[in-house]
């Protein structure tokens, strides 16, 4: 199909789909065709730039654009207007990709279903029973943008799981690269030494292409890999990369009573079908993962509550009315108003356990799981951290390439549903995301059939694959092997 064509599909269909409220802004014809024009162009010529030349991509409200508005979902940032573009923004122009829109999400990417934001809920393309279902959080409107073709992939970010849920909710293809190898330049701050800039696509194939487009290095981003570290983590990956078979561990922690029916069976299919075809599966133990989540909701609030400080009206933020004059009325009026529920409970949260009073009991605690969550992956490994050392180990005989588990323990529950739960209830579903977010590796979430009657419920159910640092090549070529299978029905 013309690229030209592609794109007009895409208006088409973020006109047909507006009612999902997946876009904050949605792409402006009369300024980004014109782009995808002169890619069709080079096309015709042989002179592509890169397999998206002239590919829509869809950006979460949360990493920076000049053309478009930057507003994180929040009341605090409306309107606001960035001056430069983010890295990642950059790179995929670049690349000749066409940015397809501006995404919805959790206000600065706090929630886990999307409907924390100051524009209104993203919906899912599904529903079950009549029952409008959560997309997934935060980046819900880059998934539902990719799943219901408003645009050919989507960048996301990921900080506990942001972009792994939305995909396992709505059937899409969710990969958060090891942290540090895609900058952080120009992504608004909420957890730093958590954030992982992430991809939506409909396959393994799309998001590998957009991957490579973006997977660079760039001083701008203090955390982000020199070249020098870089190549070491690829010579080490090749390494272990050219091995057909895998061994694949499987975390018995992962298998909890909760786990709703139709993931279990997902979860046992995709282990028989990878045995079936000659890889080989381990029984692991990560006895730290029951700490993770209690350890990311102590950390993520406590960068919150410092990152978003500088939301006062003065340095950044929608300045509401008040006394200037009058010490602290300014400030309170632009946070107190600007800022959603969860954004201030988790300010108010980070705030405490920064405190003297709390810091040993909670701050370092919870930095001691953080380690002791790496330690355990690290141990299943049997690789040394190939950021810590010169020349990677030899694994030994029990150790595994890639780590499989389901996405999240439940299917994506209804939007009226999570009104009534509790916030904490709400963080549970993150508790199969966090411990790779915690150890910074990379993980992709990939869609499995699951044999449902009725075709305007979901079809799938996520599937999770864990690697070790600098094995996201090896993470992608195992989703994309599972991808390549629907499980049969029994
Ligand atoms: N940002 C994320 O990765 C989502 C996670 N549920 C959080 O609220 O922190």
């Amino acid at each position: 199909m013309s690229l030209l064509r592609e794109a007009e599909r895409c208006i088409a269909n973020q006109e047909a789909h507006h009612a999902l409220n997946a876009f904050i802004s949605r792409l402006q014809p009369a300024q980004e065709l014109g782009a995808v024009k002169s890619a069709e162009e080079r096309r015709t010529a042989g002179k592509s730039r890169s397999p998206i030349d002239g590919k829509l991509v869809a950006i979460k409200d949360n990493i920076v654009t000049t053309s478009y508005s930057n507003t994180c979902a929040s009341g605090v940032l409306k309107g606001f207007r960035s001056p430069f573009n983010a890295s990642v923004v950059e790179r995929l122009k670049n690349a000749g990709a066409v940015i397809a829109g501006k995404t919805n999400l959790d206000e600065f990417g706090m929630g886990s279903h999307s409907i924390n934001s100051s524009f209104g809920a993203v919906k899912s393309q599904y529903s079950r029973n009549g029952h409008e279902l959560s997309a997934g959080g935060s980046s819900g409107g880059s998934a539902v943008a990719v799943a219901t073709s408003q645009c050919y992939a989507a960048l996301g970010t990921d900080t506990g799981g942001s972009v792994r849920l939305p995909a396992s909710y709505t059937g899409t293809v969710g990969f958060k690269p090891s942290y540090g190898l895609i900058s952080r330049w120009g992504v608004v701050a909420y957890a730093n030494s958590l954030d992982t800039v992430g991809i939506l696509a409909r396959t393994t194939h799309s998001a590998k292409q957009i991957f490579d487009a973006v997977n660079h290095s760039d001083t701008a981003d203090p955390t982000n890999l020199t070249l020098r570290t870089r190549s070491r983590i690829q010579k080490s990956a090749e390494r272990e990369n050219i091995k057909k078979k895998l061994r694949v561990g499987v975390p018995l922690e992962y298998n909890i009573e909760e786990l709703s029916p139709s993931i279990r069976r997902a979860w046992v299919r995709t282990l028989e079908h990878l045995q079936s075809l000659g890889h080989s599966l381990h029984a692991v133990s990560l006895p730290a993962t029951r700490h993770a989540l209690s350890a990311y909701y102590v950390l993520a609030p406590a960068e919150v509550s410092s990152n978003l400080a500088k939301y006062d009206g003065v340095r950044y933020g929608a300045r509401e009315p008040g006394d200037d004059n009058q010490e602290g009325v300014l400030f309170s009026a632009t946070r107190g108003n600007g800022f959603g529920d969860e954004a201030r409970r988790r300010i108010l949260l980070g705030s405490y356990t920064l405190s003297a009073a709390a810091f040993d009991n909670y701050f370092i605690k919870a930095q001691k799981i953080r380690r002791l969550v790496q330690q355990d992956f690290d141990r299943v490994f049997a690789l040394q951290n190939p950021l810590l050392t010169t020349d990677a180990q030899p694994p030994d005989s029990e150790a595994v390439d890639i780590l499989i588990c389901p996405t999240a323990p439940t299917i994506a529950p209804s939007i009226s549903s999570l009104k009534a739960q509790s916030p904490v209830d709400n963080y549970m579903n993150d508790v199969f995301t966090v411990p790779a977010s915690l150890a910074g590796l990379p993980a992709v979430s990939v869609p499995v059939h699951d044999n449902t009657e009725s075709s305007s419920e979901p079809e799938t159910v996520g599937i999770q694959i864990i690697g070790q640092y600098g094995d996201d090549n090896l993470v992608l070529r195992a989703a994309s092997i599972i991808e390549g299978w629907q499980a049969p029905t029994s």
